[in-house]
């Protein structure tokens, strides 16, 4: 499917880096170095504004390599990107290692995987249904 994209990033758009990626990795547009210190948050642009058709959402997700090697997260993953938004792509990392993390322009900090969804309307009732796991969780069916 194609979606409109306004590209303010001065990079090559996102693109699918293998045959069958699910993600996009997203890049930084900075014009000067990003530090993170050590669990410090960062907001970091993309320059990338983004159309999506009703019914799709964008996930925003860490990437693996600089979780494991860096720390690298991002704390509200996965970011929501909802269909309706019109402003810059942001990503909200944090830097979880214990040493401090340098982000320079146009590193891949974060992949962005498209999703459709549903919209529900709720039916309100006073009973659900019966099932054999009831209200059990959290690790009730043992380790
Ligand atoms: O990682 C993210 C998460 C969100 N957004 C943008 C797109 C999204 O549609 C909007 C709102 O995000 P969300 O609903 O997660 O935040 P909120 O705190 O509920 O804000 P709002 O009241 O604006 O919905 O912010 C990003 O650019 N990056
Ligand atoms: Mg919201």
């Amino acid at each position: 499917m194609q979606i409109n994209i306004i590209n303010k990033s001065g990079h090559a758009l996102p693109q699918y880096e293998t045959a069958h990626a699910a993600g996009m990795d997203l890049r930084a547009h900075t014009d000067t170095q990003i530090v993170i210190k050590p669990m410090q948050r960062v907001l970091v642009p993309t320059g990338l504004f983004i159309e999506l058709p009703v019914g799709y959402e964008a996930q925003i997700r860490p990437r693996s390599g600089l979780a494991y090697k860096h720390g690298i997260s991002i704390v509200n993953a996965p970011g929501t990107i909802d269909a309706d938004y019109r402003g810059e792509l942001k990503v909200l990392l944090i830097n979880l290692s214990d040493t401090d993390f340098v982000i320079n322009n146009a590193d891949r900090i974060a992949q962005m995987v498209i999703a459709k969804h549903e919209t529900v309307s709720w039916t309100p009732v006073e009973t659900l249904n019966e099932t054999a796991r009831g209200e059990g969780g959290y690790g009730h069916t043992g380790k």
